[in-house]
């Protein structure tokens, strides 16, 4: 119950971290990523705990999360794991920093 509120804040957050208005940079981080479909084979070697955008929305929805902390942390994870596969300089990195930083503006801890 005392968690609620956060957790609805926390679904808003993720919500327009998903939506059109920063379309340009956040569709890298919006589905599970597709090892066969980006032909990156090796990504499961960088990567060992996946996660995106819609997993977290998905487990906001299920109430999967008991805090704000937990969901945050899935948030971070999705970053994390862009940058231990898209090395400084790529588009994708830079995708990742931009949508970072709105995330960053918008977590009120
Ligand atoms: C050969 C190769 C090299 C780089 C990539 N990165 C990448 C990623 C990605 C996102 C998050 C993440 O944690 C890891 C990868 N998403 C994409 C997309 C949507 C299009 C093109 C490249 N993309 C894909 C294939």
């Amino acid at each position: 119950k005392k968690h609620q509120g956060e957790l609805k804040f926390a679904q808003q957050v993720v919500k327009e971290l998903m939506s059109k208005k920063y379309s340009s940079f956040n569709y890298p981080f919006l589905e599970p990523v597709d090892p066969v479909a980006l032909n990156c084979p090796t990504y499961f070697d960088y990567v060992k705990e996946p996660m995106d955008l819609g997993t977290v929305s998905r487990k906001l929805n299920n109430w999967e999360y008991e805090t704000a902390d937990q969901a945050e942390a899935d948030i971070r994870l999705v970053f994390k794991n862009c940058y231990a596969f898209n090395p400084d300089g790529t588009i994708v990195n830079m995708m990742g920093h931009r949508l970072e930083d709105v995330f960053n503006t918008r977590w009120v801890d």
